[in-house]
């Protein structure tokens, strides 16, 4: 059984964007945090564009496994930063054989450094990052979309969610991260109402995920 994650050139790449977000702490003391609080999402960015705010290497390891086990055709990520998540759920992909991840990125910068990361770790094939506004640049992507992560700015998730969801793939799971934060309650509240058709669970995953299946 092959696992592109444990390939020494993926290894590498993860280990080298890890060690660079141990800076984050640092770099957001530094940041300008009223600039930050008054922008609006491209500014937000743009500030933030050093910064990688990354799923933990848990977290994906669960997407990974998540990829693996459901098989889709499509795989949508919103939020790529550096692409951290993004070489998970690409080694998944490139495991399973078939399949393409969509990432997206609002930062030109953090879109540049995530392309050539998936290129360094071999895995630039199966994954293409659209830069801008993910309900701009995921308006036109076609279905059947079989796993989406939710990574991007936290009162974007669920209209991100509500733009897709014409497109989701029976069984559909939906990761959400960070659901610890307040941001996060409308978007819990609506995948756990089973009147909007998902089946929904939390797992303490770092500062926790929501695994959602579209039933
Ligand atoms: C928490 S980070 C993503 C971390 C990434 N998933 C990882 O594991 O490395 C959130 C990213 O979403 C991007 N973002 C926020 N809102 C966006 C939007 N509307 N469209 C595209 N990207 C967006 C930000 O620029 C930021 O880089």
């Amino acid at each position: 059984m092959t696992n592109t994650l444990r390939e020494p050139r993926v290894r590498s790449v993860l280990d080298r964007l890890f060690d660079g977000a141990g800076g984050d702490d640092d770099t957001f003391e530094a940041l300008e945090w009223d600039a930050v609080r008054s922008a609006d999402a491209q500014e937000r960015a743009d500030l933030l564009a050093g910064i990688y705010m990354p799923i933990s290497a848990r977290g994906g390891d669960l997407l990974y496994a998540l990829v693996r086990a459901s098989r889709p055709e499509n795989v949508v990520e919103f939020g790529t930063s550096f692409g951290i998540s993004t070489l998970y759920l690409a080694a998944a992909v490139a495991d399973n054989g078939k399949g393409h991840v969509y990432g997206t990125e609002m930062s030109e910068a953090k879109v540049a450094a995530a392309r050539k990361n998936l290129d360094e770790a071999g895995l630039g094939g199966v994954a293409t990052i659209l830069p801008g506004d993910a309900r701009r640049t995921l308006a036109d992507l076609k279905g059947p979309i079989g796993l989406v992560l939710l990574d991007g700015w936290k009162e974007l998730c669920l209209p991100v969610l509500r733009d897709l969801e014409p497109r989701l793939a029976a069984g559909a799971v939906v990761v959400a991260d960070d659901i610890d934060q307040e941001s996060m309650a409308g978007y819990l509240a609506y995948v756990r109402d089973p009147a909007n058709g998902y089946v929904s669970v939390a797992l303490p995953v770092e500062d926790g995920m929501e695994i959602s299946c579209r039933a």
